[in-house]
C-alpha cells in the first residue's frame, strides 16, 4: 500500500493530504492523509458523527476544507473545483432523485446537468436503465419505486457522465436485506463495467466486507486504521470479524455515543424515505 506522503501517482484516483474541516471550535475532520488507487473499492467506516460525510463533501467540492487538500484524478479540490466536479459522481444519503418525475425524466435532468451531447442522451439513458434492471419502469413516477429501485436509479444517474470515481454516502441505509444485496450486486456490476473507483461510507460491516477491497476506520475525525478487511482482522486477532475491528479501532460504544441528535435524525430521515 502506498504511503500518503508519497507524491500522488497517476494511478491514485483519490490522494488526500492533511485534509481538515472545523465547524466553530469542533474539528470534525482532522488532518487526514489517504491514497485510493484506481479501480479499488474503498470503504470509509466509522460511527455516527465520525466525520465521514464531511470528508466526502470536501472531496466533491460541496464543502471547503479548513486546511489541507486532495486531488481527484490529479485535479486539486481547492484550485480546480470545476474540473473535479466533472470527475466525480455522488450518491448522497438523502434523496437525489425527484419523486415527482419518472425514472427517465430524472436521468434526462442529470444528462443535461452533465452537459451530455443531445445526440448521445437517449442511448446513454436507455443503457443506464437497462444496466440496473429498470428498463421496464422507465416511465413510472419515482415516488412509486421501492427503496432499492430508488437507490439503483440514483447510482446510474450519478454515473451518466462516466466519472472515474463514484462517491456513495451509506448506499444501503434504510433498505431491507434483499434490497441491500441487489444494490451491492448492481454496484459491483456497473463499477466493474465502467472501471469506476468506488468510495463509500458505511457503518455496516457486512456491506464493507461485500463491497470493499480496502477500508479505513475513522474515529472522531481521524483515520485510525487502513488496509484490506483481512489485514485489519489479522491485526485484531486470529478469529476477529470486521465488527471486532470496528469496535476495537473506532473506540466502540464510547465513540458511537458521540453521534449527536443531528446524526441520528439524518439516518432516520433516510430510512423513512427509502422504506
Ligand atoms: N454544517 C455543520 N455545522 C456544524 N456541525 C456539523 C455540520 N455538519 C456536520 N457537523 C457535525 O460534524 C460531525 C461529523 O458529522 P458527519 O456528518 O461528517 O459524520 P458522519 O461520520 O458522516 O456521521 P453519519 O454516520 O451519522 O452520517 C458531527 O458531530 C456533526 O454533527
Amino acid at each position: 500500500m502506498r504511503s500518503p506522503t508519497d507524491r500522488p501517482a497517476p494511478e491514485d484516483v483519490v490522494a488526500i493530504s492533511g485534509l481538515t474541516r472545523r465547524f466553530g471550535q469542533a474539528t470534525v475532520v482532522d488532518h487526514v492523509d489517504l491514497v485510493v488507487p484506481r479501480g479499488v473499492a474503498f470503504g470509509l467506516l466509522g460511527p455516527n458523527g465520525a466525520g465521514k460525510t464531511t470528508m466526502i463533501k470536501m472531496l466533491i467540492t460541496l464543502l471547503a476544507p479548513s486546511d489541507g487538500t486532495a486531488t481527484i484524478a490529479g485535479c486539486d479540490i481547492r484550485t480546480q473545483p470545476a474540473r473535479v466536479r466533472r470527475l466525480v459522481g455522488y450518491v448522497p444519503q438523502l434523496l437525489s432523485a425527484d419523486g415527482s418525475l419518472t425514472a427517465e425524466e430524472n436521468l434526462l435532468v442529470f444528462a443535461r446537468l452533465y452537459h451530455l451531447p443531445r445526440s448521445q442522451r437517449r442511448a446513454r439513458i436507455d443503457e443506464a436503465l437497462a444496466s440496473v434492471g429498470l428498463e421496464g419502469s422507465a416511465r413510472e413516477l419515482v415516488r412509486n419505486f421501492s427503496g432499492g429501485m430508488v437507490r439503483r436509479l440514483e447510482i446510474v444517474q450519478s454515473m451518466l457522465h462516466r466519472p472515474p470515481v463514484l462517491f456513495l454516502d451509506e448506499p444501503t441505509i434504510g433498505l431491507d436485506p434483499a434490497a441491500r444485496r441487489d444494490v451491492w450486486e448492481e454496484l459491483r456490476g456497473v463499477t466493474a463495467r465502467e472501471d469506476t473507483t468506488l468510495f463509500i461510507t458505511t457503518h455496516d460491516m457486512e456491506e464493507a466486507e461485500q463491497l470493499c477491497d480496502q477500508v479505513a476506520i475513522m474515529s472522531q475525525g481521524r483515520l485510525v486504521a487502513h488496509g484490506s478487511p483481512d489485514e485489519l482482522k489479522a491485526q485484531v486477532g486470529p478469529d476477529a470479524s470486521l465488527d471486532d475491528v470496528f469496535i476495537a479501532m473506532s473506540g466502540g460504544a464510547d465513540s458511537a455515543a458521540k453521534g449527536g441528535f443531528r446524526d441520528v435524525a439524518r439516518g432516520r430521515r433516510t430510512a423513512r424515505r427509502l422504506g
